[in-house]
């Protein structure tokens, strides 16, 4: 949302809010550090999980109205969003919890859109390049044999 800022530090902190009952805790906790750690890796930013509402980044799963100018609106549509770097609301990513979460190659792949809004807390616009992460639309690669998988082609480029 807001966009087109940088943080002006080098060490981010986060911290997981309300969860989304599609996935066990650890399983959330896991792929939003992994989402973090593909910025980690290009930006040469440290993140670390903190466990108060001071953090810089709020990560939370919510639906419909739920405190913000921008409500969710229930299955599809809108998947999440994140607000650009800056105090407060700034960097803060909604996920819509009316979507159906997952690690996998059904419903929405949290690995995957949290990178992508985590791209945006960082200040990114989206991109043209369809290969890129921060292409504006949501596709589930299935990894077709002998072409790199969604996950080890944006591996290689970070
Ligand atoms: C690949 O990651 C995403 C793609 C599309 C979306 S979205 O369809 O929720 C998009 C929000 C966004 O670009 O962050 C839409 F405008 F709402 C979120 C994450
Ligand atoms: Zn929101
Ligand atoms: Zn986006």
């Amino acid at each position: 949302l807001i966009q087109g800022t940088r943080w002006n530090k080098n060490v981010i902190t986060y911290s997981i809010g309300r969860y989304t009952r599609d996935l066990p805790r650890y399983t959330v906790d896991s792929l939003v550090d992994s989402a973090f750690s593909v910025w980690a890796r290009a930006s040469g930013l440290t993140f670390v999980r903190s466990h108060t509402r001071s953090a810089d980044i709020m990560v939370e799963f919510l639906t419909n109205q739920h405190g913000d100018l921008y409500p969710f609106d229930g299955p599809r549509g809108t998947l999440a969003h994140a607000f650009g770097p800056g105090l407060g609301v700034g960097g803060d990513t909604h996920f819509d919890d009316d979507e159906h979460w997952t690690a996998g190659e059904t419903g929405f792949n949290l690995f995957i859109v949290a990178a992508h809004e985590f791209g945006h807390a960082l200040g990114l616009k989206h991109s043209t390049n369809p290969e890129s992460l921060m292409y504006p639309t949501y596709k589930s690669s299935r990894p077709v044999r002998g072409r790199p998988g969604y996950f080890s082609r944006y591996g290689s480029q970070y």
